[in-house]
């Protein structure tokens, strides 16, 4: 059940690209508040800041002011390695085009976080069979990215990002890359990782159906937040 307020803080952010002449303005003054076990979609239109926001939350971006806090982690008073370090422990990520190394097999791949970890051969294996098991693909663990389909290897994605098992998962645009059916297949996923293990998950999406499995939907434009409208889900 969503509880615990203030999982994810954003306070008072500002944050711009580029630099003199060249400055584009993304955030001024953003404050946001997600509940520890929510499941927020952020849409928006293109260049309204919705990755820039996922890169801040994934601590890969600083921001210009303000404070970012996720479970009471201040990311914007740490330093570069002390993000690199917190975001192997609290953070799993999913991308729109999968991010897998085509020469390494579906288990390979989901076991690459964990070698980070001081863990057994065994308990790698182990944790690997589990969470493709809970992705539907217990069967495939020895194919290489290329013999799988598009939905089959965003469930490799999805296997790699909870292989860790992260209390958070960001998402950009995680079904923009497949057709109906294994869209719904991953979100049927994302879904169950919240309500049954949960997980706290922001994901971005231009896709309506996708914004409609979530418990929230946050439309940004023009730097800020608004609740979405019917229309934006349509
Ligand atoms: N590293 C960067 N350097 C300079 N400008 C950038 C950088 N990253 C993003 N921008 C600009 O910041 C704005 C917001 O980009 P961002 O990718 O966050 O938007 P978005 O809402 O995710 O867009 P889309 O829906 O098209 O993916 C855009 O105008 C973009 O061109």
């Amino acid at each position: 059940m969503p509880g615990s307020p203030g999982f994810i803080r954003l306070d008072g952010v500002s944050k711009s690209h580029g630099r003199g002449a060249g400055r584009v303005a993304i955030f001024s003054n953003l404050s946001l508040e997600i509940p520890r076990g929510d499941f927020v979609a952020i849409m928006g239109p293109s260049g309204s800041g919705k990755s820039t926001l996922l890169n801040i939350l994934a601590g890969l971006d600083p921001v210009d002011a303000g404070r970012v806090a996720i479970d009471g982690c201040d990311l914007s008073a740490m330093g570069e390695d002390a993000r690199a370090a917190w975001r192997t422990t609290t953070l799993g990520i999913i991308f729109q085009f999968y991010n897998l190394m085509p020469m390494l097999t579906a288990a390979e791949n989901v076991e690459l976080p964990l070698l980070l970890r001081p863990l057994s051969g065994r308990e790698r294996r182990e944790r690997v069979a589990t969470v493709l098991d809970l992705v539907g693909l217990g069967g495939w663990a020895r194919h290489h990215p290329r013999e799988m389909s598009g939905g089959q290897r965003q469930r490799v994605g999805i296997a790699r990002a909870i292989v860790t098992d992260p209390a958070l998962l960001l998402c950009d645009e995680p079904t923009g890359d497949l057709d109906r059916r294994s869209a719904g297949e991953a979100l049927d996923i994302l879904g169950r990782l919240n309500r049954e293990l949960g997980k706290t998950i922001v994901m971005v999406t231009h896709d309506p159906a996708a914004a409609r499995s979530a418990r929230h939907v946050l439309h940004l434009d023009k730097g800020a937040f608004s609740p979405a409208g019917p229309e934006v889900l349509s």
